[in-house]
C-alpha cells in the first residue's frame, strides 16, 4: 500500500487531479462531486444508514456551506487508484485504502471530508465504529492518528500537491468514545520550501470537548525522483 501510495503520489496521478481542482476551478469537481459514484465506484464520503444523528447533522451543515461556495466535499473511494480520472488497469492485485478496508458499513472509519480553499482548512466528520476499539468503549489511539494524518495530509495535498508525512505529533487529551461524532479540524500553517507545516484538532461534534491536538510535517515530493519499485 505504501509503495502504491508513494508511486501514485510521485507519479502525480492522484495529486495532479487534486491540485487541478484547487488551482483551476470547478472542472474536476465533475468527478469529485457526483452523487454516488465516480467511474462507477462507490463514494464513501456520502451518508449511509449507520451514520448517527450527530454525524448526519454535521454533514448537512457542511453540505449547506458547500452550496454557497466556501466548502467542497472530498469524495472518498476505497482504493487510491479510484481517485484517478483515468486509472490504468491494476491487474489482479487488489489494494484498499487503510481507512476504507472493511466491507461492512459503520464498524470502522466512517468519515467525510470538506475543504475550504480560502482558509486552507480541511475538516473531517468522523464516526469511529466498534472495530476501532482501543481502551474498552473508546477509540484506539492509532485510529485517531490515522484520521488525523489523513485529514492533515489531504489539506497539505490540496495546497501543495504531492506530499508524504514526515512527522506527526499528537497529544491525546480526552478519549474518543466509539460511535461518537467528532470533527477533525486541520489547516496548513505555513509552507517553507518543500516543508508543509500543518496543525489540527479533534473535537466533539458540539465543540465542547477537545479530544486531541496534533501537528504534522509533510514534505513535497521531489518531482525528479523516480520510483523504481515493482509490484
Ligand atoms: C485529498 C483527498 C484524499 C484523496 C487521496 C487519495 C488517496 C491517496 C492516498 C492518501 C493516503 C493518505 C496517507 C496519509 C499519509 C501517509 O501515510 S504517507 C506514509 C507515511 N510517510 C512515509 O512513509 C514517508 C517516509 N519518508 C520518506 O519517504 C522521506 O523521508 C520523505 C518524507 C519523502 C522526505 O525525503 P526527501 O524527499 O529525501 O526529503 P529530505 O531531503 O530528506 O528532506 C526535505 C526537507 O524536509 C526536512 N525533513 C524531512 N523529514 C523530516 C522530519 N521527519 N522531521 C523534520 N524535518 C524533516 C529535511 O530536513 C529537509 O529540510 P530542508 O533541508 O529543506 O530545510
Amino acid at each position: 500500500m505504501l509503495r502504491l501510495c508513494s508511486r501514485l503520489l510521485r507519479g502525480g496521478a492522484v495529486i495532479g487531479h487534486l491540485t487541478s481542482w484547487s488551482h483551476t476551478g470547478p472542472s474536476p469537481l465533475r468527478c469529485f462531486s457526483v452523487s454516488h459514484s465516480c467511474h462507477g465506484h462507490r463514494d464513501y464520503s456520502l451518508p449511509n444508514a449507520t451514520w448517527s444523528r450527530h454525524t448526519q447533522e454535521l454533514y448537512r451543515k457542511y453540505e449547506e456551506l458547500s452550496k454557497i461556495g466556501a466548502w467542497r466535499r472530498i469524495p472518498s473511494y476505497n482504493s487510491s487508484v479510484h481517485h484517478m480520472a483515468d486509472a490504468p488497469p491494476r491487474g489482479s492485485r487488489v489494494t484498499r485504502l487503510f481507512t476504507r478496508n472493511l466491507d461492512q458499513d459503520g464498524v470502522g472509519f466512517e468519515y467525510s471530508m470538506f475543504y475550504n480553499v480560502a482558509e486552507k482548512r480541511m475538516i473531517c466528520i468522523f464516526q469511529p465504529g466498534d472495530y476501532l476499539e482501543g481502551p474498552p468503549g473508546y477509540t484506539h489511539g492509532g485510529c485517531i492518528a490515522t484520521i488525523l494524518d489523513s485529514t492533515l495530509g489531504a489539506g497539505a495535498m490540496y495546497i501543495c500537491g504531492k506530499v508524504m508525512t514526515a512527522n506527526l505529533n499528537i497529544n491525546y487529551l480526552n478519549p474518543v468514545p466509539l460511535g461518537s461524532t467528532v470533527i477533525v479540524d486541520c489547516h496548513v500553517e505555513k509552507v517553507e520550501g518543500r516543508k508543509v507545516y500543518t496543525r489540527g484538532q479533534v473535537r466533539s461534534h458540539d465543540d465542547q470537548i477537545l479530544h486531541t491536538e496534533a501537528t504534522g510535517l509533510f514534505i513535497k515530493l521531489n518531482m525528479r525522483e523516480v520510483d523504481h519499485s515493482t509490484d
